[in-house]
């Protein structure tokens, strides 16, 4: 049927004459009419569309709790979606994955995809929402994910499919996880605006314990450790105990601290969070790093004795005379510059170890490394905190042979009793003898490495002999000195102060020889144990535990 011409006209012109009264209507409401009546006016007109609606929506939101924390449920849903919407959605967002090899793919933003559960159709849609610009800082886009289904199938979707999803959603991450080693450290202060305080690159590191030069007891001690506080998350929770673990590692530099760290996360399948304390502003800033860490991570601080002067800051603070204060104040009025002290304290640090907020997120080590144990305030390595003391020492020669193993693919030859004999009289750190090891040219054979290595030996133990000769001949200068000095006092000629030089120099001697008998025969098979009871590195070649 035709419909006539001049209809089809007078049907435009009503059309048109309405879109413009409409359009005249709204403009004069969003001009003329209250804010408050206008909010109002939009709820009913929601509530009214949601009456009729047969849909329910359900948003995750990626921030919860005032954007301190990263929701877990986001992250779940995250995973979960993005290997439903790699096959269905158009627009995609690609990240490298697990093993450097493979794209993992997630659905981009404002992207939509269906899903199916027992028969039911769901739809899910990406999103983020700016925050007001009216803000002081420019705040970051929130993302979210929103469900929605037909309110039919409520039951199936908010008792069963909810939880497959997030249970499916945290394999699927685990699976597919790129591990990560985090840093705090850029440079510069970051914005309080800013999403996240830490930042990350992919985490690589090849060394394993296989690779780690320790002697094989002390080594299988510290597996069955970290092995065993991985798998006690329902013993932590039965004794009432936060689920993580403190290690204080210490020894002289190039002894394997650092290289440790890599080995534990590579067994347990952690990421590294590498804390720079010095970048930290304050206790505050402190507390915000520890909230963003996630579980399955190794907190590290390296150098914890030079990170700050925990104790010492504070001192300095009431030490200062209100002389040196006027002037400091004067100066900061001069030239007016940016804090970047970092006002951590160490009640700062032991509540970031095991404050109350320590136990949000579960399954953490904490790390410290140091070179000078004695250094440290007792309080932040004493049992509970940092639960084991694992001294690094210089090379034995049960270590030397993992290093031949691994660098020259060697078990056993003619000169490592030569190399035995030497190291017992020698401290020489593994990253030397790694480096002796390491072939300098292509035809570099094992021979050369060794000899290379037993060269390296007899040189620092002539070093040593010679630098402990010229400590004796300083002491007994300084010896020489203070008698002189002392008989100057008393009156005494020179010929008798240096005779009771001599026989000071004797007594000394002796009594010196007899302690170091006594303690040779208390101490022998417990010399570790000893000095670290006092705080001291040890002194031997080998490695300990505690
Ligand atoms: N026990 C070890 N087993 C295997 N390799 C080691 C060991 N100790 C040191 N190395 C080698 O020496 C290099 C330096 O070691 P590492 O950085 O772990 O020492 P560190 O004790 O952390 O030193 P620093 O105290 O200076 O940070 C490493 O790259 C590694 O190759």
């Amino acid at each position: 049927m035709m419909i006539p011409p001049q209809l089809m006209t007078q049907t435009w012109a009503t059309m048109g004459s309405t879109i413009a009264s409409f359009m005249l209507f709204w403009a004069i409401f969003q001009q003329y009419c209250p804010h408050e009546v206008r909010r109002y006016f939009e709820r009913c007109t929601h509530r009214i569309m949601n009456f009729f609606n047969p849909y329910i929506k359900i948003t995750i939101h990626e921030y919860t709790g005032d954007r301190l924390k990263r929701s877990e449920a986001f992250a779940a849903v995250e995973a979960y979606l993005s290997v439903n919407s790699s096959k269905s959605a158009k627009r995609l967002k690609a990240e490298m994955g697990r093993g450097n090899n493979n794209l993992v793919l997630s659905m981009d933003e404002h992207e939509r995809v269906t899903d199916e559960f027992k028969g039911v159709k769901v739809w899910w849609v990406s999103g983020k929402v700016a925050t007001s610009s009216q803000s002081l800082y420019p705040q970051p886009e929130r993302r979210y994910y929103r469900l929605s289904f037909h309110k039919s199938h409520r039951e199936t979707i908010t008792e069963s499919y909810l939880k497959h999803l997030v249970t499916e959603g945290k394999e699927i991450k685990v699976r597919s996880r790129q591990r990560k080693l985090y840093t705090n450290s850029s440079g510069h202060r970051w914005p309080s605006f800013k999403q996240t305080v830490w930042s990350h690159i992919t985490f690589e590191h090849p060394a394993t314990f296989d690779t780690m030069a320790l002697e094989p007891k002390i080594k299988e001690e510290i597996i069955d450790d970290l092995v065993t506080f991985s798998q006690s998350k329902d013993f932590y929770a039965r004794i009432g105990k936060t689920w993580k673990r403190g290690y204080l590692l210490y020894g002289p530099p190039g002894t394997g601290k650092s290289t440790m760290i890599a080995a534990m996360a590579n067994l347990l399948n952690y990421d590294v969070y590498d804390l720079e304390l010095t970048a930290v502003k304050d206790n505050t800033e402190l507390r915000k790093l520890l909230i963003e860490t996630t579980g399955k991570s190794i907190i590290v601080i390296e150098d914890i004795d030079c990170s700050l002067d925990l104790t010492g800051q504070r001192k300095k603070k009431a030490d200062k005379s209100s002389e040196d204060d006027k002037l400091d104040k004067e100066a900061a009025r001069k030239e007016p510059k940016e804090d970047t002290t970092s006002k951590v304290t160490l009640s700062g640090l032991l509540n970031f170890i095991d404050g109350l907020w320590s136990a949000c997120g579960g399954e953490r080590i904490i790390v410290f490394t140091t070179n000078y144990v004695e250094k440290l305030d007792p309080a932040l390595i004493r049992r509970g905190r940092m639960d084991k003391h694992i001294g690094l020492s210089y090379c034995s020669f049960e270590a030397f042979k993992v290093l031949a193993k691994n660098y020259l693919e060697l078990k056993q030859h003619a000169m490592f009793e030569t190399i035995q004999g030497l190291m017992k009289e020698t401290k020489i750190t593994p990253a030397d003898v790694a480096e002796n090891l390491m072939p300098k040219s292509p035809l570099d054979g094992v021979e050369k490495c060794l000899s290379n290595l037993i060269r390296a030996l007899e040189e620092t133990k002539a070093a040593a002999a010679a630098k402990e000769r010229e400590l004796a001949a300083d002491k007994e200068k300084a010896g020489k000195e203070s008698c002189r000095k002392q008989a100057e006092k008393e009156g005494v000629d020179g010929e008798t102060a240096e005779n009771i030089f001599q026989k000071e120099a004797a007594m000394e001697q002796e009594n010196g020889n007899s302690e170091k008998h006594k303690q040779k025969e208390e101490v022998d098979g417990e010399t570790y144990e000893a000095s670290v009871g006092k705080n001291e590195p040890p002194q031997e070649n080998g490695n300990c535990v505690m």
